[in-house]
């Protein structure tokens, strides 16, 4: 055989971060799980997710937030696509590349966007035809953030998060992204919540009619004005700096500052493209967070399209 036939072309995607415009958490359910209600935005922080066919399954990191990422059986990806070729039976193994730029252990769902990505790929590579709705099923049972992360965009999140239903949203809004050098584990910030609430009354969980109707006017004020976290209480009770940063964004002009999903990454929405800029200039200069991104969403999952062969 010559060299060439061992090239094999592989399929390649780029999944976005996603930040919550809101976190509304419910009492914990019989599963354990919470009841949420959610309003999802993708945001202009990608992993890239590349998968080529091999002889045996593997995955591969690189990237800026490479770091700590297992790349063994429990990557969330090599587990996705481990899925779907044994709920389909089809495929053979994949060799996947990760290249990652979303913050690790952050809020952000890098993992679970990982996890999308490599559904995503897996299914155009296999010549799979299954309908959105069953791709979605699948992601549900990896992860409760990963449907969403089939698609990006705007939408709203309920269930334990993996039901997605669609929102009108107007408008770019502009993030500043304070990354913290340690993570948190997701399950912990849920449990810290549920220990702060001891035994008070929780309401089930609901969107705010505020935040939605901000969304559909594009009004970025409005927005900022309507965000909130349940889960921010928890994740600062076990990261207290992140109050400090918080206020530190609040101080250079952030229209609003949120606690990403169970942190540490804090979110803060600026007015402007230019807002964002001086945003990112003064909190990076003031050194209250250990790294500082900008980004715009809402944004979508980029084109499943063939990748470079390697
Ligand atoms: C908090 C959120 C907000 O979008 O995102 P992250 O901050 O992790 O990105 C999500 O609820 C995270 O979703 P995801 O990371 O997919 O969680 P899963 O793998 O489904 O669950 C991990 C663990 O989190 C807790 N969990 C998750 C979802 C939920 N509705 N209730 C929970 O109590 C459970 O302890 C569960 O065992
Ligand atoms: N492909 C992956 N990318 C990032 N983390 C992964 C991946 N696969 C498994 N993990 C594990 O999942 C944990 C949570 O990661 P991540 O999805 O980035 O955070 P979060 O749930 O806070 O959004 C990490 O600490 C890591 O050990």
């Amino acid at each position: 055989m010559t060299s060439a036939a061992h090239i094999h072309p592989g399929v390649c995607v780029k999944v976005p971060a996603k930040v919550n415009l809101e976190l509304r958490v419910g009492p914990p359910r019989a599963d354990g799980f919470h009841p949420l209600a959610t309003v999802y935005q993708g945001v202009s922080l990608y992993d890239t997710i590349e998968v080529f066919p091999a002889r045996e399954w593997s995955v591969e990191i690189a990237g800026r937030t490479a770091a700590g990422v297992p790349a063994d059986e429990n990557n969330l990806a090599l587990r996705a696509a481990q899925a779907l070729h044994d709920v389909t039976g089809a495929g053979r193994p994949v060799r996947i590349r990760l290249t990652k730029e979303i913050p690790v252990a952050g809020g952000m769902a890098g993992g679970s966007a990982d996890a999308a990505g490599a559904l995503l790929a897996c299914h155009r590579l296999w010549g799979l035809d299954m309908s959105a709705a069953e791709l979605a099923h699948l992601a549900a049972g990896l992860g409760s953030d990963i449907p969403f992360l089939l698609s990006g965009g705007t939408a709203i999140g309920s269930g334990r998060g993996e039901r997605i239903a669609p929102t009108s949203a107007r408008g770019i809004y502009h993030w500043v992204f304070a990354l913290s050098e340690t993570g948190l584990s997701t399950p912990a910030v849920y449990a810290e919540c549920d220990r702060l609430r001891g035994s008070t009354p929780v309401p089930a969980p609901e969107p705010s009619a505020d935040l939605l109707a901000a969304l559909s006017f594009g009004n970025a004020e409005a927005v900022a004005a309507a965000m909130g976290n349940d889960l921010q209480a928890a994740a600062i009770s076990l990261q207290p700096a992140l109050a400090e940063v918080l206020e530190a964004g609040m101080s250079f002009g952030a229209l609003a500052g949120i606690v990403s999903g169970s942190g540490p990454t804090v979110a803060f929405l600026a007015r402007d493209a230019e807002a964002a800029i001086d945003l990112a200039v003064s909190l990076t200069a003031s050194g209250s967070a250990a790294d500082v991104r900008k980004a715009s969403g809402p944004v979508t999952v980029g084109p499943v399209e063939l990748a470079a062969a390697r």
